[in-house]
C-alpha cells in the first residue's frame, strides 16, 4: 500500500519535526509505504499576497494533479469529525491514499468536493506543520488497527 501525505509547505527539514516525520515513516513501514509531499510555488506565494480566495485557489491548482490516482482524502478543521477507527476504516483495502494539508488559507470547497472526503480531526486549527505529525501518527494508529498490531489500545 501507497500512502502520500501531501502538503502545502515550502519544501525543508526543520530539526524540530523532521526526526519525528522519518521515525513515522519507518515504524510504518511493515505496512504501507508512506511519502511526504511538500508543494509550494511561486505562483501560491503571489496568491498569498493578493486574498485568501486567490490562494486557495493557488493550492488547487498545484494540487490537482494529484487527484488522478488513488483515493483522495483533505483534511479539512470545518468538515466531518473522526475518531481513529473511523480514520483506519479510510486507509482499509486501498492500493493508494492521497491525504491532502492545505497551507494558511485551507482548501476552497471546489478542492474538496473533488475529493472523496473531507476529515477533521476536531475543531481546534492545528499549524500544518504540527497536523502533518499528528496524520503521520494517525497514519500508523490506522494502520495498526488495520493489521491487528498492538500499537492501538
Ligand atoms: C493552519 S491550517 C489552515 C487553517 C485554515 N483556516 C482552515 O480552515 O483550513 C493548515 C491546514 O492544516 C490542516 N488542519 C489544521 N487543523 C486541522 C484539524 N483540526 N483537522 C483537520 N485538518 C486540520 C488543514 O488541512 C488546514 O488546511
Amino acid at each position: 500500500m501507497k500512502i502520500n501525505v501531501i502538503i502545502v509547505d515550502k519544501k525543508g527539514k526543520e530539526p524540530l519535526y523532521a526526526p519525528l516525520i522519518e521515525h513515522y515513516k519507518k515504524i510504518a513501514k511493515p505496512f504501507a509505504k508512506v511519502e511526504v509531499i511538500e508543494v509550494f510555488d511561486k505562483e501560491i506565494a503571489k496568491a498569498h499576497d493578493i486574498s485568501p480566495d486567490a490562494a486557495q485557489k493557488s493550492y488547487t491548482k498545484a494540487l490537482e494533479k494529484y487527484l488522478s490516482s488513488g483515493y483522495n482524502v483533505a483534511l479539512d478543521p470545518s468538515s466531518k469529525e473522526v475518531d481513529s477507527h473511523d480514520f483506519a476504516e479510510l486507509l482499509k483495502d486501498k492500493t493508494e491514499v492521497n491525504l491532502y494539508i492545505g497551507g494558511a488559507y485551507g482548501f476552497e470547497e471546489a478542492f474538496l468536493t473533488k475529493c472523496n472526503k473531507a476529515i477533521s480531526f476536531g475543531k481546534i486549527t492545528l499549524s500544518h506543520k504540527l497536523v502533518k505529525i499528528v496524520l503521520l501518527e494517525q497514519i500508523f494508529r490506522g494502520l495498526s488497527i488495520n493489521n491487528n498490531h498492538p500499537y492501538h489500545k
